[in-house]
């Protein structure tokens, strides 16, 4: 039984299907990145999946529960993080932090939390006076001390600086590797990319793609060669020799830039043209195919 079983999942707001008949699944010990534009339904199914909503349609088990129906029974077994909120706003960070831990019968030590997060200076803060990265460092705390089995984190390293956001990208990593199993909304493509076992992309409430991230930028290998060389190479005579769809400009004086899926061939011919053309190259830099390509694709197509 996989931690997360979703099938046909429909969340509706009046005349708004914000889920739109989403499945999904999530295996013990893995992350699953859940990408889609603002509007695109991720907080609506984690609402459903956290047991805050029941849905309109289709059916979700949690740990082989009903999240809505058996929700007291889930609570201690999840950690959940929403977006804003869910904290009273006088409360102390410290003070809340002990009360969640309180409810666990086996919280995390709290010592090594509060620093890793960097909380310790804010434990005696209300909440509302927290910075909106402040914030969302408790918000994390609280969804992990109870040690859950599984978490649903919701645009987690929102708001936050450089450092915590890497704090945050090794606690999930130290969740995953003790078999928690993750599910994780976020805009940050290359964060999905570094963290997901696999990815959901959902549009319009939809699920347009699945896979992890290494199948789903899996195609003819290079996506972007950068070539600086002298300004003001007859590019006209290159852009022949290019198939359709793959986009050759100098960006800037001197750096030459091919975009679209670019074979093996391809790029002996654009290296070969630059030999040819007795170009002195200071420079080649290739990119593969991020997810953020594959994500931005999807979504305009879909759109
Ligand atoms: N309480 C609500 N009442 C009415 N419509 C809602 C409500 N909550 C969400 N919606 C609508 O449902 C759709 C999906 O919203 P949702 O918050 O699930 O998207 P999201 O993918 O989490 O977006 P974001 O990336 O901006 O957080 C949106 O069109 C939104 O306007």
């Amino acid at each position: 039984m996989d931690a997360v079983e979703v099938t046909g999942v429909v969340v509706r707001y009046g005349d708004t299907t914000a889920v739109d008949g989403v499945s999904l699944s999530v295996p013990r010990g893995q992350v699953l990145g859940l990408l889609g534009a603002n509007g695109a339904g991720k907080t609506s199914l984690l609402q459903v999946l956290g047991g805050f909503r029941r849905p309109d349609a289709g059916t979700a088990r949690v740990l082989g529960l009903d999240p809505f129906g058996d929700h007291d029974e889930l609570m201690p077994r999840i950690g959940v993080m929403l977006q804003s909120g869910g904290v009273y706003p006088w409360v102390r960070a410290g003070e809340i932090l002990r009360l969640f831990a309180s409810f666990a019968a086996h919280p995390l030590e709290l010592d090594p939390l509060i620093d890793r997060l960097g909380l310790r200076p804010k434990l005696g803060t209300a909440y509302k006076r927290l910075s909106g990265g402040e914030q969302q460092r408790l918000a994390l705390a609280l969804a992990v001390v109870g040690r859950p089995e599984l978490v649903f984190l919701d645009e987690p390293t929102a708001g936050m600086d450089p450092a915590a956001r890497h704090a945050t990208w090794e606690l999930i990593s130290e969740l995953r590797a003790d078999g928690v199993a993750v599910v994780l909304t976020t805009h940050l493509l290359d964060e999905a990319e570094r963290l997901s076992d696999s990815v959901v992309i959902v549009n319009k409430g939809r699920v347009v793609a699945t896979g992890t991230p290494a199948e789903l930028t899996a195609v003819a290998g290079i996506e972007r060669l950068t070539i600086r060389a002298e300004p003001d190479l007859p590019l006209a005579r290159l852009r022949e020799k290019l198939p359709d769809g793959v986009e050759l400009t100098e960006c800037a004086p001197g750096e030459y830039s091919v975009r679209g899926r670019l074979a093996t061939d391809t790029v002996a011919v654009v290296l070969s043209w630059y030999a040819a053309e007795g170009a002195h190259v200071t420079g080649v830099n290739s990119e593969r195919r991020t997810l953020e390509d594959v994500y931005l694709a999807l979504t305009k197509a879909a759109a």
